[in-house]
Parts: structure tokens; C-alpha cells; sequence
């Protein structure tokens, strides 16, 4: 996505076309993470004496990458939101002029610590290979909680740059729901359950060609890394109405910007 022209990032089909390759990273990082354990002691706070901090081993890891990334302008990227913004440092490389595409409230969109809590309570779990900790692999399982993490944050908070082509697509009709406060009439006027539909049924396809060897595709053998089925599941019942959610958050405070 070109984030220098406004006009093709607000083409909807040009969005769609976004989310779908983003499913692509999705399912190849839970396919990463489905190599270890549940390994709860990433997630819980303080099982280790890291200096300086309080919380989680994942929490300190995924807030020590953020002060790295945004040292080299990733948060500066509009469809980029930290989970920790008090890890953000400047950065030394030139500024990148973006042309403004959201509103300017976007950045108090982000839903971030909803989609850890999300994550870390019910996707990983429902992805991993087994139960218990793997004290040899808690630095790899966290990184693989980092990159799906992130690609799962970015694909949810593309559903602002979605809101904002319907919204222009359609000023009249949103304005009038904005006004009257019409949550349910809003997230009616946002839902397309025709490419909802089209959407698990391609990642139901993609599950089983990319998380199968296809040497064992014909042999008694075959066994999916992940299920396609949890995959199916986790945008159903997570992704979407998240992404969902940010469309109706960002849209409830559309008018209080031109
Ligand atoms: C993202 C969109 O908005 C909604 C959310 C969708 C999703 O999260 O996959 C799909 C369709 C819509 O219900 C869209 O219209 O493409």
C-alpha cells in the first residue's frame, strides 16, 4: 500500500486487497509459533528478575523491539500502532513527510492491549503445540508472539483506513448515524457478510495448502501445523469483530474532524 497517495490507499477494493495478503503473514507467523508450547510463564508477570521492569517476559521483549523499530520510523507508518508508545524513541533517519489519510485522532484508536489480552488468553493457546513450558524455547516463542502480535494489530487497525473510504463513500448516511449516535446502525452499515464469507472460506483453503508438507499431502502421514479450522476461527470470532470494532470506533468520532 502507498501511503504517498491518498487516493489509492481509500479505494476499498485496493484495502481488500491489503487485508488479504496480510492473511498470508498471519498464517505463516501462527504457523512460526505453532512449533512450541503454551509456555505460560511468557505471558505472566514478573516470573523472572528482568532489571528495570515490571510485567511479562513478552511485555519487556515486545517493548524493547518497539524502542528499536521506532528508532527506524515504523511507527511513523500510518497502518503502524506500538502496543507500548512510551517504549516509541525519535528516530535519526529523515522524516517521511506521509500525506494525512486518517483522521487525527487515529493513534487513540489503537486497541492494542485488547488484542494482547485477546491473544495471549485465547489465539496462542488455541495454536500451539502442546501445554506447558519449554524453558529452552521461551525467547523463540515470544518472538513468534511479537510477529503475529503485530501483523494481527495491523491487520485489525486497517479497519480505520476502511472506515474512512466508507465514510467518504458514503458521508450522508454515516453522518446522520454518527449524529444520532446509532452504534448498531453503524455497524450494520459497515458489515459486508458477503466478504466476510469469501474471506474465511479462502483462509479455510489457505490453512490447508500452506500449514501441510506437501511431500505428505498424499501420504497417511499429512498433519496441518495448524488447524485450518483454528485459523477459520480465530478471524470469526476475534479478527474481524475487532477490526469491526475499530471501524465503529473511529467512525463514532468522524465528525469531530473535517
Ligand atoms: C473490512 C471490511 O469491513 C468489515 C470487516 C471485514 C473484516 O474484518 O474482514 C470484512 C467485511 C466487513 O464486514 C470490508 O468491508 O472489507
Amino acid at each position: 500500500m502507498d501511503f504517498m497517495k491518498p487516493e489509492t490507499v481509500l479505494d476499498l477494493a485496493n484495502i481488500r486487497q491489503a487485508l488479504q495478503r496480510m492473511e498470508d503473514s498471519i498464517i505463516f507467523n501462527f504457523i512460526e509459533r505453532s512449533q512450541f508450547h503454551t509456555c505460560p510463564s511468557v505471558y505472566k508477570a514478573d516470573v523472572f528478575p528482568i532489571p528495570n521492569f515490571q510485567g511479562s517476559f513478552l511485555d519487556w521483549l515486545l517493548s524493547q523491539h518497539e524502542r528499536i523499530q521506532s528508532q527506524v520510523r515504523r511507527y511513523e507508518a500510518p497502518d503502524q500502532y506500538p502496543f507500548f508508545p512510551d517504549s516509541v524513541m525519535p528516530t535519526f533517519l529523515p522524516k517521511i513527510d506521509y500525506p494525512p489519510i486518517l483522521a487525527n485522532y487515529a493513534e487513540a484508536i489503537s486497541i492494542n492491549a485488547e488484542i494482547k489480552k485477546i491473544y495471549t488468553e485465547a489465539i496462542a493457546p488455541g495454536i500451539s503445540s502442546g501445554e506447558g513450558n519449554q524453558m529452552e524455547n521461551l525467547g523463540s516463542t515470544a518472538m513468534a508472539d511479537i510477529d503475529s502480535l503485530q501483523s494481527l494489530s495491523r491487520r485489525i487497525h486497517f479497519g480505520m483506513f476502511v472506515a474512512e473510504a466508507k465514510f467518504r463513500n458514503e458521508r450522508e448516511r454515516f453522518t446522520k448515524l454518527i449524529k444520532e449516535r446509532d452504534i448498531k446502525g453503524i455497524e450494520d452499515a459497515i458489515t459486508n457478510k458477503i466478504v466476510e464469507d469469501k474471506i474465511l472460506q479462502r483462509l479455510l483453503e489457505k490453512g490447508k495448502a500452506y500449514g501441510i508438507d506437501p511431500t505428505l499431502k498424499f501420504t497417511e502421514h499429512i498433519d496441518s501445523k495448524v488447524k485450518p479450522e483454528v485459523i477459520v476461527k480465530i478471524y470469526k470470532d476475534y479478527v474481524i469483530p475487532l477490526t469491526k470494532k475499530v471501524e465503529v470506533d473511529y467512525l463514532l468520532r468522524r465528525l469531530d474532524c473535517n
